[in-house]
């Protein structure tokens, strides 16, 4: 025998009552189901609390009320039953409007609305909506009466929230099934009478409480509650995307969540169907096939070790501290009989075992009177400094973690409070119950959602990798990076568990280093003012001292000094990722040394940037020479400051100026010199022909230097950008000897048979550079494989975004 009952939210519509009664035959199966507790109508119970205060009010609108609900009623009637069987539908309808009405009208006239009569008038919801259903369910062919629960829950007279007299409820439910063969009953949920008649109701969760007893009294193989979600969720799915229906929950567990906010099952209601070892199934009414949540007797053996994560916002926690407090018996029982005269709930309550402070947390809007009866209480203590202080601090949350597995495994605090300082959340109090049933936190109600998802993430998802990384440079390309970091930091968390943290930052003045991780937000402000000098040595040697499996540098300069250090921290086993090109265009011996030292030391020396930003040029190469594919031509636009030069130049702006931009975009070098010398064109194709296996030097490579002869001894870029005006004239003649030729100018990079070279080209306008836009590369690569036409990757390649992105994506490549 099954018992099931649904809530309001199950018959808001014809509709959804009309599709329950259509599949409810297949919801009980092969079992026997004795009896389905409806509630009212979705709002019908507040609507009639409505009306009922205004007619005690002596405000006749509760009339028009009267009316709409008597339309809502008759319409459910017209939609759902064929029209021979309406009236007499509608008439028992009419026949409690009636009634209805008349204590309405009574309540009006002496205007006085008594808990007894608030009873009774919001007793109609149920009697309305069983009575309809009832008629529903049979012209589907269900088989079934409709009870009035009143005839057979007894109550005292407490109104609003009567208690049951459970042994002669029992004893009435099993008559009423022997005199009806055990028959289907369409029950009203939430109300009942007294002894001599008179109608109560059950209070909070009324309805699941009927459910409950009649599930009881019919000894039932279980009971279904029917609600509008799949289940117990492991966490409130808005927060944790990745929350799911846990498919099996002790009672203890599920009252444990339901008291810290996931409204499952309102605990008081359960008692009759769990003293009988009854098992509760939750479903969801618009996903009937989902099996649900089975809230039963535990099993020994269980898959999760905890079952949920639930909080409860907008907590105050007030400490009252000091030295007067340790030994001092009867203090405890002084501050918690103070709050229950004052009728405060406290909510956590911990005491360090130092004795010197006890910490509770209490509703916000308990606090201050909580405080001032503390004050008095404590006045004395507090007038001779035995207690110093009773603070109060607001805008917490409880984070509490449930589940009975808790008990029996080692190290789940260890796991919370892990996850927690891993993301850098601050701990206010702690308490666990001596039922190790659940395990509570005190934080800032701004990190709840934080930590909801890292310990959901924790439990839930197998243990997370963590990144140490620390940047060189924090200019255009080291700054994108930080701010990346920064923004992302979450979702890499949440979404790809993984725990990205910097740990040092250096720029040319300051070094910033953090073991547990530097909080980015306003990364600058920290660099600017930490009293750390730049210094590699020292960065080296926290990195030794803190070292993790997966500890990155970063070279995001451009300079050489910073270049010498990467032998050393390869060798300690460290990554280094770096868009700077120094590196690999030193001499031959010193690029086969890092990638053997990297090799060698079991890490990784990674170097995508270098050439072509983010684009996979580097990647396209390597993966060419490892597959065994030779490559015959390499020809490309590798610089992304003159790919946007030559695109852009057509003699409407002066070409100074269009180096201007560049630089101002982001896509130069720190000296533009850099760029236009064609050097950094140059490296880069040497790095190319590096990766490819040849042992090239800068030597060998024909460079054309597109900046003028005077303008190439020292001077800072403001000034070459000043100086370069002089020779705009030049360029534009270059431009319309190329216009003549019907051809565009191009600046190449070519490595084949003959010298590797980097050029300015006029090309033809069907050569495939000549499509280029913006600070677009692009490479063509020509091999045994790619013959016929070659393997093209074309797209932006320079610039802070795209090149931060790179060089993300090499950090996420070491990551082991
Ligand atoms: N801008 C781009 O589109 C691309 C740049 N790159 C490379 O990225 C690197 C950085 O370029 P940007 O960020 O554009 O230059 P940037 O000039 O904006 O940044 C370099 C930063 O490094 C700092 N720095 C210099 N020497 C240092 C030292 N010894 N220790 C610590 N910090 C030091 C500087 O103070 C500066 O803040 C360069 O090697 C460049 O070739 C690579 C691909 C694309
Ligand atoms: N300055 C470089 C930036 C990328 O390496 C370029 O212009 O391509
Ligand atoms: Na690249």
């Amino acid at each position: 025998m099954q018992v099931f009952k649904f809530g309001g939210s199950s018959v808001g519509t014809p509709e959804r009552i009309q599709e329950i009664a259509s599949w409810f035959p297949d919801a009980v199966g092969k079992q026997q189901c004795g009896g389905v507790v409806f509630s009212a109508f979705q709002g019908v119970t507040d609507q009639l609390i409505s009306m009922a205060e205004r007619a005690g009010a002596g405000d006749d609108s509760y009339t028009t009320d009267l009316g709409s609900m008597e339309g809502r009623h008759i319409d459910a009637i017209r939609k759902m039953l064929p029209s021979s069987q309406q009236s007499q539908a509608i008439a028992g309808v009419k026949f409690l409007l009636n009634d209805l009405e008349d204590i309405l009208q009574g309540v009006y006239l002496v205007k006085e609305l008594t808990p007894r009569s608030m009873d009774f008038i919001t007793s109609f919801g149920e009697q309305l909506s069983n009575y309809i259903i009832h008629l529903v369910f049979r012209h589907h062919g269900i088989d079934c009466d409709y009870l009035d629960a009143r005839t057979v829950i007894v109550t005292d007279d407490q109104f609003g929230n009567a208690e049951v007299d459970m042994d002669a409820t029992l004893q009435n439910i099993r008559n009423h099934y022997k005199n009806r063969d055990n028959r289907l009953q369409v029950i009203t949920g939430f109300i009942a009478a007294t002894e001599t008649g008179v109608t109560t109701t059950l209070g909070r969760g009324g309805s699941d409480y009927t459910a409950s007893i009649f599930a009881a009294a019919l000894e039932a193989e279980e009971l279904q509650i029917w609600t509008d979600v799949d289940g117990v969720l492991t966490s409130d799915p808005r927060v944790v995307k990745e929350a799911f229906t846990m498919d099996v929950l002790s009672y203890e567990e599920a009252m444990e969540l339901s008291h810290f906010g996931a409204k499952v099952i309102h605990p008081p209601t359960i008692e009759p169907a769990m003293s009988r070892e009854i098992p509760i199934r939750i479903k969801n009414t618009m996903n009937p096939s989902f099996p649900g949540t089975v809230i039963g007797k535990m099993e020994s053996k269980q898959e999760h070790i905890i079952k949920g994560i639930s909080s409860i916002d907008n907590v105050a926690l007030i400490r009252v501290q000091g030295s007067g407090l340790v030994g001092m018996a009867g203090v405890a029982q002084r501050i918690f009989g103070a709050l229950a005269a004052g009728r405060i709930n406290i909510i956590l309550i911990t005491q360090a075992s130092s004795e010197h402070s006890v910490c509770l947390a209490v509703m916000p809007k308990d606090a201050a009177k909580a405080k001032k009866l503390l004050e008095k209480e404590l006045r004395h203590e507090l007038s001779i400094r035995k207690v110093a202080d009773i603070i109060v601090e607001k805008d917490l949350s409880i984070i509490a973690v449930v589940g009975e597995n808790m008990r029996n495994t080692p190290g789940i605090a260890g796991k919370i409070f892990q996850a927690l300082g891993r993301s850098r959340i601050n701990i206010s109090a702690i308490a666990q119950g001596s039922s190790e049933l659940n395990i509570s936190a005190v934080i800032q109600q701004r990190d709840k959602a934080k930590a909801l998802r890292v310990i959901h993430d924790a439990f839930f998802y197998g243990p997370r990798k963590t990144a140490n990384i620390y940047v060189f440079g924090a200019g255009l390309i080291g700054g994108q990076l930080l701010n990346d970091i920064r923004d992302k930091q979450d979702w890499f968390l949440t979404s790809r568990h993984l725990d990205l943290r910097v740990n040092g930052i250096m720029n040319s003045k300051k070094l910033l280093l953090d073991e547990d991780g530097i909080e980015l937000g306003g990364w600058e402000k920290k660099l600017a003012s930490t009293r750390k000098q730049a210094d590699p040595g020292a960065l080296l040697e926290f990195v030794k001292k803190n070292q993790s499996p997966n500890t990155i540098i970063v070279d995001a300069t451009a300079d050489e000094a910073i270049v010498e250090w990467y032998d050393a921290f390869l060798k300690q086993g460290v990554a280094v990722v770096t868009p700077n090109k120094k590196a690999n265009t030193n001499d031959w011996e010193q690029y086969r040394r890092l990638s053997d030292l990297a090799r060698d030391n079991d890490t990784q020396f990674l170097y995508e940037t270098n050439v072509g930003a983010g684009l996979p040029f580097v990647e396209a190469v390597k993966q060419r020479v490892a597959s065994g594919d030779e490559i015959h031509r390499i020809e490309g636009v590798f610089s992304g400051t003159l790919s946007y030069l030559f695109n852009k130049f057509d003699g409407s702006k002066p070409f100074s100026e269009l180096v201007r931009v560049a630089r101002e975009n982001g896509y130069t070098e720190p000296d533009p010199r850099d760029d236009l010398n064609g050097m950094d064109a140059a490296r880069k194709l040497l790095i190319l022909a590096r990766t490819q296996g040849k042992a090239l030097s800068l030597d060998d490579i024909e460079v054309e230097n597109l900046v003028p002869e005077e303008l190439r001894g020292d001077m800072d870029p403001d000034t070459f950008l000043e100086k370069l005006k002089v020779y705009d004239e030049a360029f534009e003649q270059r431009l319309d000897q190329a216009k003549k030729e019907g051809k565009l100018l191009r600046y190449l990079a070519i490595l084949d048979d003959g010298t590797p070279r980097v050029r300015l080209e006029a090309v033809d306008s069907g050569h495939p550079v000549s499509g280029l836009e913006g600070s677009e590369n692009m490479l063509n690569i020509t091999t045994d494989a790619y013959s016929e036409t070659p393997l093209v990757i074309k797209g932006p390649g320079a610039g802070p975004v795209v090149t931060a992105n790179g060089v993300l994506n090499d950090i996420l490549k070491t990551i082991k």
